[in-house]
């Protein structure tokens, strides 16, 4: 059963209904409702239950139509396995170090039987254990913990490997509507964040402060570019290779209409993200402005979306869940070749389910397409949170306007920073490139972290949350 709506009831999921209470969303199973009842459409009220007290309209809807989602999901922590923050069952003592799930102790021996020590992967065939694997004998006082199974296996666990992969205590998922990770905000007059060229280009620690400088600001300088556009490619592929889309890779690019957008005119754009329509947004975006003659304008744009975004939640918490909540279709279609829109339609914020963290912006009013799957109050309520976010964006406190000059490069995150430009005169020419967060933050980790505490954090909530 599809999604429907239940008036101003609440909605109907595939095995919940939940009813919109004034401040919590009651969720009852379906199994414990009359199927033949639920089905039918017309009023459904829940008299027959001494819990909840509500009532909602189901409507017959052939496609069902996206409702509200509710905000707060009763089931959050059983669908990400939280429920159980300590081992109770099954678990295998490994005090000083910890308790651990008993078959997942098994399964992640670290030995180099278990886990191939040049590729890094998994060699060992986990479904080839049977299930009720027990231990034989435990040895913690060695530098390696070691265990023997009851397959035979004689298994090893580096102290300090179980000190990183401890069960976290209970995890409950924040109930804030937004959290922000570590960040800092630079406003224009205080001066740029700003590194040199050569020292990005001759020694890994000062590539390693670069990136250091757009995780923590959202955007950097970088002086001493060399005005061949080689140069500023040979800058970006210090961090990784370019990301090639329907513009290109390296782009060097004009006033000209080459691409049929209107960053290839000499209008104004309004800040916005790159790529609201790519399933997986470019995570850096860098420009270089090679000339500019015969004309004035074209000024930078920076808007901090991380400061935009908490500003709102202070003023007006409702329109950041409507943005959260909310998602929107975005396309590219301007070149007749191409008609390019992600596998889902994105909202305006995406969170860390868990903590709430705010991971990424998409905002490109220009690029937003027509959204037909709401309901009325939905789209009013929608545009009402997006008519707040716009004037945040606009204000002075909020925007950076700086002249980019031939020879210093901009970078910054696309996913935190929006950026725009004034209208312009004259022969403007400018080039840069767009580059995945995945390789980004592999490098500003492994550079940053080093290779161990990367390795041993990945897929911790510590590594989600750096950046
Ligand atoms: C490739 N280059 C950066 C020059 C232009 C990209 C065009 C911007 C586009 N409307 C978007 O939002 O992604
Ligand atoms: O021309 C500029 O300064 C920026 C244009 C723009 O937004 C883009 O190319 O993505
Ligand atoms: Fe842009």
């Amino acid at each position: 059963m599809a999604w429907q709506r239940l008036g101003p009831g609440g909605i109907a999921g595939k095995h919940s209904l939940y009813l919109q209470r004034p401040s919590t969303v009651a969720r009852i199973p379906l199994c414990s409702i009359p199927k033949r009842q639920f089905h039918t459409p017309g009023i459904y009220s829940l008299a027959g239950s001494r819990k909840y007290k509500g009532a909602g309209h189901i409507p017959q809807l052939n496609t069902p139509r996206q409702s509200y989602k509710p905000y707060f999901q009763s089931t959050f922590t059983q669908r990400l396995g939280l429920h159980t923050p300590s081992v109770k069952n099954g678990g295998v003592n490994l005090e000083p170090h910890g308790k651990f799930p008993r078959f997942w102790l098994r399964e992640n021996c670290q030995c180099p039987d278990c886990i191939h020590p040049i590729t890094r992967q998994r060699m060992l065939d986990t479904f080839s254990l049977p299930e009720d694997i027990q231990t034989e004998s435990v040895d913690i006082r060695t530098e390696n913990v070691s265990v023997k199974w009851s397959d035979g296996h004689d298994a090893v666990y580096p102290r300090s490997w179980l000190s990183d992969h401890k069960l976290p205590p209970a995890l409950e998922p924040s109930q804030e509507v937004l959290n922000f990770r570590d960040f800092r905000f630079v406003s224009g007059n205080q001066g740029h964040p700003t590194v040199e060229y050569q020292d990005v280009m001759e020694s890994t620690k000062g590539l390693a402060n670069w990136l250091k400088e757009i995780v923590s600001y959202g955007y950097c300088m970088v002086r001493g570019v060399p005005l061949e556009p080689e140069a500023t490619q040979g800058l970006l592929e210090r961090i990784a290779f370019i990301r090639n889309t329907h513009y290109g890779g390296f782009w060097d690019f004009t006033s000209d209409l080459t691409y049929k957008d209107t960053a290839y005119t000499s209008e104004s754009l309004g800040v916005h993200t790159d790529n609201t329509y790519f399933s997986d947004p470019a995570r850096l975006q860098l420009f270089h402005l090679l000339s500019h003659t015969g004309g004035e304008g074209g000024e930078s744009l920076l808007a901090d979306g991380f400061r935009a975004a908490a500003v709102m939640r202070t003023e007006n918490e409702a329109n950041v869940k409507t943005l959260i909540d909310i998602p929107q279709p975005w396309h590219s279609s301007g070149n007749d070749d191409v008609c390019i829109q992600p596998y889902q339609p994105f909202p305006v914020f995406e969170r860390d389910e868990l903590s709430g963290v705010l991971q990424r912006i998409r905002w490109n009013n220009y690029d937003r397409a027509v959204k037909v799957d709401w309901e009325p109050h939905v789209a009013e309520q929608w545009y009402s949170a997006a008519r707040h976010w716009n004037e945040i964006l606009g204000r002075e406190d909020i925007q950076i306007k700086m002249q980019l000059e031939p020879g210093t490069a901009l970078i910054f995150d696309n996913w935190r920073i929006l950026h725009g430009r004034t209208a312009f005169r004259g022969k403007r020419r400018m080039c840069g490139g767009y580059i995945n967060n995945d390789d980004f933050i592999s490098q500003y980790r492994l550079l940053n972290d080093g290779r161990e505490k990367t390795l041993n954090n990945i897929g911790t909530l510590d590594a989600r949350l750096t950046c």
